[in-house]
C-alpha cells in the first residue's frame, strides 16, 4: 500500500489548560473520503488548522502530501484546497470574477485561468450563474462556489470544514454527490468535518469519531459499530404465532451458535443479540423446526446509535 496522503502522528494542541486535540493518530489514503465526525468543540477545526500549517501543534506531526505541515506550510497549501465553514466572497463581484480573483491569488497562470474557471464552474454546476453577483447567491450556491475556489488550483487533497452547514436537504444531497463524484473520478482525497452524522454517512468511506480532542474510533460504518458495540451490534426479533414453551429445547440449540451473545424470550417473542447479521439463518432454522413465525425484525446499529452513545452527553 502507498504511504498515506495524510498522516497525523501523536498530534496534540493545548490552549492553556484545554487540550483541543489530544494525541491524534490518523492515516488517510489517497482517494479516500474521510469524515471527521464530532460535536461542537471536539477539536475538528484545530486539527484542520494544524494540517494546513496555520497553527503549530504542541506535540506530534501532521504530514500532508509528503510534507510536514509545520515546517513546509507553503508546499502543503499548494497541494491542499481548504474550504472553511464560512466562505467569504466579494459580493459586488460576479461568481466568475470572484473565482478568477482566487485563481490569481493561488498563482494559476493567467493564460490557463479562463479555461480552468470555466471547467470548475461546470463541475460545481454554476455555469449558468457565473455572471450573477454573489450577493444574490443562496447558501447552497455559495458552498458550490467555495468548492470551485478550492478546485481551481488543482489540489490533491480537499479539506471541507462543515460544508453542509445551513444548506437545505436537497442542496446537501446534491453537494455530497458532487464531492463523491469528484473523489471517484479524479482520485481526489477528501477530508470532511461535520457534526451531521447523516451527511457523513451518505458520502464517507471511513469515519473518525472525535470527542473532546480524542479519536474514539475509526473505520467504515459496519466496522465502527462492531468496534463500539462489540458482540451486540445486531439484534433480531422474531414473533411466533403462539407463546414459546418453557423450557424450550431450541433455546439450548441456539445458545451454541457462536455469533449469538444473548437470547431473550418473552411470551411469543424471541430476541437475539449477535455479532453479525443472522436473521436469514435464524428464520430458516426456526421454520425447519416447525415454528410458525408471524413477524421478523432486524436492527443493525448504525451511526444514529453511535451518535446517541457518544455525542449526546457532549451536546
Ligand atoms: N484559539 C484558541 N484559543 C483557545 N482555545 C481554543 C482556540 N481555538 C479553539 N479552542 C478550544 O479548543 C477546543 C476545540 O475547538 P475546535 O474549534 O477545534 O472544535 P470543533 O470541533 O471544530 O468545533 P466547532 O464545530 O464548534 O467548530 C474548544 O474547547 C475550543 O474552545
Amino acid at each position: 500500500m502507498k504511504d498515506p496522503i495524510i498522516q497525523l502522528t501523536g498530534l496534540t494542541k493545548q490552549y492553556g489548560t484545554v487540550k483541543a486535540v489530544d494525541d491524534l493518530n490518523l492515516n488517510i489514503q489517497q482517494g479516500e473520503i474521510f469524515g471527521l465526525l464530532g460535536p461542537n468543540g471536539a477539536g475538528k477545526t484545530t486539527t484542520i488548522l494544524m494540517m494546513l500549517g496555520l497553527t503549530d501543534p504542541t506535540a506530534g506531526t501532521a504530514k500532508v502530501c509528503g510534507y510536514n505541515a509545520t515546517s513546509n506550510p507553503i508546499l502543503v497549501k499548494r497541494k491542499v484546497g481548504y474550504m472553511p465553514d464560512n466562505v467569504g466572497f466579494y459580493h459586488n463581484l460576479t461568481a466568475l470574477e470572484n473565482l478568477l480573483y482566487i485563481g490569481r491569488l493561488n498563482g494559476v497562470p493567467e493564460n490557463e485561468l479562463p479555461d480552468r474557471a470555466a471547467g470548475v464552474l461546470e463541475i460545481v454546476g454554476l455555469t449558468a450563474e457565473r455572471h450573477k453577483k454573489t450577493a444574490a447567491f443562496s447558501r447552497g450556491m455559495k458552498q458550490r462556489l467555495g468548492l470551485a475556489d478550492v478546485l481551481i488550483k488543482n489540489p490533491e487533497v480537499i479539506i471541507l470544514d462543515e460544508p453542509t452547514l445551513g444548506i437545505d436537504p436537497v442542496g446537501v444531497k446534491d453537494f455530497l454527490a458532487l464531492i463523491k463524484n469528484l473523489s471517484r473520478q479524479q482520485g481526489l482525497t477528501v477530508l470532511l468535518s461535520s457534526h451531521h452524522l447523516h451527511h457523513v454517512q451518505q458520502v464517507c468511506d471511513r469515519v473518525g469519531i472525535f470527542v473532546s480532542g480524542k479519536l474514539l474510533a475509526q473505520g467504515d460504518i459496519t466496522g465502527l459499530s462492531a468496534q463500539l458495540f462489540g458482540a451486540g451490534s445486531h439484534i433480531t426479533s422474531v414473533t411466533f404465532e403462539q407463546a414459546v414453551p418453557q423450557p424450550w429445547p431450541l433455546e439450548t440449540e441456539l445458545r451454541t451458535w457462536p455469533a449469538i451473545s444473548h437470547i431473550n424470550i418473552h411470551e411469543n417473542e424471541l430476541e437475539t443479540t449477535s455479532s453479525k447479521a443472522i436473521t436469514a439463518a435464524l428464520v430458516r432454522f426456526l421454520v425447519d423446526k416447525g415454528c410458525n413465525i408471524t413477524g421478523v425484525h432486524q436492527k443493525n446499529y448504525g451511526l444514529d446509535d453511535i451518535y446517541q452513545k457518544y455525542f449526546e452527553s457532549n451536546e
